[in-house]
């Protein structure tokens, strides 16, 4: 008598298929990083090219059949261009560290697993790392949605030799975290200040009264945790991973959209993706008017502005302030809208730094 095929069999049957196509796989990406790497042969100039993995990104995760969704396809491929770039060119990214951050954690999401990451004590060692060819790329934070600029961040901007070739975006999830301690025991709690401040309402409903103390960074925090007892940290889960604590609460934060932007830091910008951003620096002088009048060719011109920041100039405090003015705008410097409108900008401002055009991060797009 004719039996079904057991649910064994149609397993089995299955591993064999997987195994075949992974082979296929195999040889496909194979014959890629052959490509990749004859074309760091015969490229001139940069091999990191950011604004063609932005673009084969966009396009997988655009043309993706399903079912897996588009963030695994561009994990995916992530891995495989990490891979290729680096048979062209070994990188070392620098970061803002210790292991663990955030910032390493969207250094990874940028570059994939392939470079050779280098935690930083500073963001000023970020920038020196880069400026100095220790270090290919850098990976500082710029701003948070919940907290604002990072303001170290933006002063660094102002005289580094380096440009912006890249933006991530990082959603931030906070966990409280302990060796083993229960909630009730919890004497202190250790992270970041802006981290305590993301997860403000969580602590005052949850740890009403326990100390919280703000340490250099997330990092920090977690081995400030797994070293002393009834302690617990606010960090990420790398934080948990790299210093083996446990998560007591996640996803702490007061607001579940909570988001960081890094910026990537190098010695060339990118190339037009089709989807970019550019970002400039200006001074401007303290008169009635003068910003409006700056901002005046972006809209004349179509461009849009996805961000404006003001900081005051230091050292001109007492004697009138001066402001400098951080704007992201939509469009690469060489769309010719954006173009038209730097040139006009730079006629006008008391100076004017371009920091580079790059892909819109890929997260987002
Ligand atoms: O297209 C290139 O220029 C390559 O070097 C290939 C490749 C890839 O793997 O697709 C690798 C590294 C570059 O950063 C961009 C793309």
């Amino acid at each position: 008598m004719a039996t079904d095929p057991s649910p064994n069999d149609e397993l089995l049957k299955l591993r064999d298929a997987i195994d075949a196509i992974d082979t296929q796989v195999l040889q496909l990406i194979s014959e890629r990083a052959r490509h990749a790497h004859r074309i760091g042969e015969i490229k001139q100039g940069n091999i990191y090219r950011p604004e063609r993995e932005a673009q084969v990104l966009r396009r997988l995760a655009d043309d993706n059949p399903g079912p897996l969704p588009p963030q695994a396809v561009k994990t995916v491929f992530r891995e495989i261009m990490s891979a290729c770039l680096a048979l062209e060119q070994p990188l070392t990214v620098a970061f803002l560290g210790p292991v663990g951050t955030f910032s390493e954690s969207a250094a990874r999401r940028h570059f994939g697993a392939a470079p050779t990451f280098q935690p930083m004590a500073t963001i000023d060692d970020v920038f020196r790392a880069v400026e100095s060819g220790n270090a290919s790329y850098g990976v500082v934070p710029v701003e948070n949605s919940t907290e604002g600029a990072v303001g170290r961040t933006l002063d660094m901007l102002l005289s580094t030799t380096q440009m912006l070739c890249g933006e991530v975006m990082l959603r931030v999830e906070q966990n409280l975290m302990t060796r083993d301690t229960p909630l009730n025991e919890i004497r202190c709690v250790y992270s970041h200040a802006q981290s305590l401040a993301q997860c403000h309402e969580w602590l005052n409903r949850n740890l009403p009264g326990v100390p919280v103390v703000a340490v250099a960074s997330n990092a920090e925090a977690a081995i400030r945790a797994s070293e002393e007892e009834r302690a617990a940290a606010i960090a990420g889960q790398a934080a948990a991973d790299a210093y083996g604590l446990k998560i007591l609460a996640a996803n702490i934060e007061d607001d579940p959209a909570n988001t960081t932007r890094f910026l990537v830091l190098g010695e060339h910008d990118a190339g037009p993706s089709g989807r970019d951003k550019t970002s400039i620096i200006f001074t401007v002088q303290n008169k009635a008017g003068a910003v409006v009048s700056l901002l005046q060719p972006l809209a004349e011109e179509g461009v849009s502005m996805t961000k404006l920041q003001s900081r005051p100039v230091r050292g001109f405090g007492s004697g009138g302030w001066q402001y400098v003015f951080y704007v992201d705008v939509e469009g690469h410097q060489h769309d010719p809208a954006v173009a038209r409108a730097l040139s006009r900008i730079r006629a006008e401002a008391g100076s004017l730094k371009v920091l580079g055009s790059y892909p819109v991060s890929v997260n987002n797009s």
